[in-house]
């Protein structure tokens, strides 16, 4: 209970190393279903590309000096005749340029008159090379990349009917707390329930596979009992199970309790950041893992941001989350002994503005915000200073 809590950074490291040991197997499956999982090979160009000559503009493949007499037209698709000197085909963009082509002369650059094609072809050639983009062998992308449209687009163009991949680790998400209510207005004690309607949003966005009928459940009622068996069933089918609130040490915290129960390890118990200090992750038998989540909502993100992100990108054979910087339009306290991740906007000025309603139980700030940044032990962020930013994972068009 009274455990020294961890460096933040160090805590980073030390989720994505045990989600990398306990990563889920490679599978080969197909492009359509790549999207947003991970490769797990390096992705190695099946072919030369392009794989043949193809002409770049629509026009007239020729050889040798003109004019030239028209001997045929070569479309897109079609396999090219070879070339002999003093003959034209007509030639499509994306067509395959003849063996022994010297130029190919645009459309609009040429005059037909009959069979004869006449005009000066430019200087450099108008088609792509075998190779121009890629060798067979070449290697396009490393293990670990996260597979976008424009990956699977880039697969399919050098060849790939199915690549080889780590999928999404199937997520759960335990809402615990007797005082959250699921509809309706708070009061009289009792209050929304406010992460159990987001977090599965954020776990998509993060790479995971929120599982359906788990994603949440909840409230589970405040016993030890029933947190022990809540967490069984949502392991025996996640590869992940966060949970929200108890984290802490009070009458009804029964986090960690349920978690000897179960003979957890903990990976990371408690991080010297602030807000959130009481997160923690644990490995469960079998290579399984439980994310605990503080349940003031706010501390329930940068705990989210700070050890579920990067244990699933080990789970997914992702590298550690890069973090770009920004620069402070505004001071930023530091939080003394621990990282302080602090709620910040982006606004039109390039520089990243703290936000009001930023207090740990709050989410009003949240809704507006970018990320965190970065306030490392014993710094002040000073306006100007230039800091890291764990960014949410949000499209930039969609930015509230
Ligand atoms: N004696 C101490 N008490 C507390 C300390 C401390 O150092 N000493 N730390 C505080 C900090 S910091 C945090 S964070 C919380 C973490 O507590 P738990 O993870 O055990 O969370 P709960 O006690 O269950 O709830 C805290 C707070 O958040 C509200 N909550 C919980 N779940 C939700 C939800 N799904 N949606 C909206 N709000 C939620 C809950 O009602 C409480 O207000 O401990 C402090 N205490
Ligand atoms: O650190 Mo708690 O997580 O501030 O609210």
């Amino acid at each position: 209970m009274n455990e020294a809590p961890i460096a933040w950074d160090e805590a980073v490291v030390a989720v994505h190393a045990a989600g990398r040991a306990a990563a889920a197997p490679a599978q080969a499956l197909p492009l359509a279903e790549c999207d947003g999982l991970t490769l797990a090979e390096p992705l190695v160009s099946l072919t030369d590309l392009p794989a043949f000559a193809t002409s770049s503009v629509d026009g007239y493949a020729l050889r040798g000096p003109g004019p030239w007499r028209l001997a045929g037209r070569i479309l897109a698709g079609q396999t090219a005749p070879p070339i002999s000197d003093g003959v034209a085909f007509e030639i499509a963009t994306g067509a395959m340029v003849p063996a022994g082509t010297g130029h190919v002369l645009r459309v609009e650059e040429s005059t037909l008159d009959g069979e004869v094609v006449s005009g000066t072809p430019r200087p450099l050639p108008e088609w792509r090379e075998p190779g121009d983009e890629a060798h067979k062998g070449d290697e396009l992308l490393p293990a670990g990349t996260p597979v976008t449209p424009a990956v699977i687009g880039m697969a399919a163009a050098c060849g790939y009917d199915t690549v080889s991949v780590r999928r999404a680790p199937r997520t759960a998400l335990l809402v615990f707390g007797d005082e959250l209510r699921t509809a309706g207005l708070p009061g009289d004690g009792q209050v929304r329930d406010a992460l159990g309607p987001q977090l599965p949003g954020w776990l998509r966005r993060l790479g995971a596979d929120p599982l359906p009928g788990l994603s949440p459940r909840g409230p589970i009622e405040d016993t030890l009992e029933a947190h022990v068996s809540a967490l069984k069933d949502a392991l025996e089918q996640a590869d992940l199970v966060c949970t929200t609130g108890g984290t802490m040490h009070g009458p009804v915290d029964h986090l960690h309790p349920a978690l000897a129960a179960l003979g957890a390890r903990y990976v990371v118990n408690t991080v010297a950041v602030r807000p959130g200090f009481p997160m923690l992750v644990a490995e469960l038998p079998g290579g399984k893992f439980v994310a605990g989540l503080p349940g003031n909502p706010q501390s329930a993100i940068v705990a989210l941001m700070s050890l579920v992100e990067p244990l699933i990108a080990g789970l997914t054979g992702r590298a550690v989350p890069r973090r770009d910087t920004v620069t402070l339009g505004a001071p930023v306290p530091g939080r003394g002994g621990y990282t302080h991740l602090a709620l910040v906007r982006i606004e039109d000025d390039g520089l990243a503005y703290p936000l009001a309603h930023s207090a740990s139980a709050m989410l009003r700030g949240l809704a507006r915000s970018d990320g965190f940044a970065v306030i490392v032990p014993g710094a002040q962020g000073d306006a100007g200073a230039v800091v890291p930013l764990v960014p949410l994972p949000i499209f930039f068009g969609a930015r509230p």
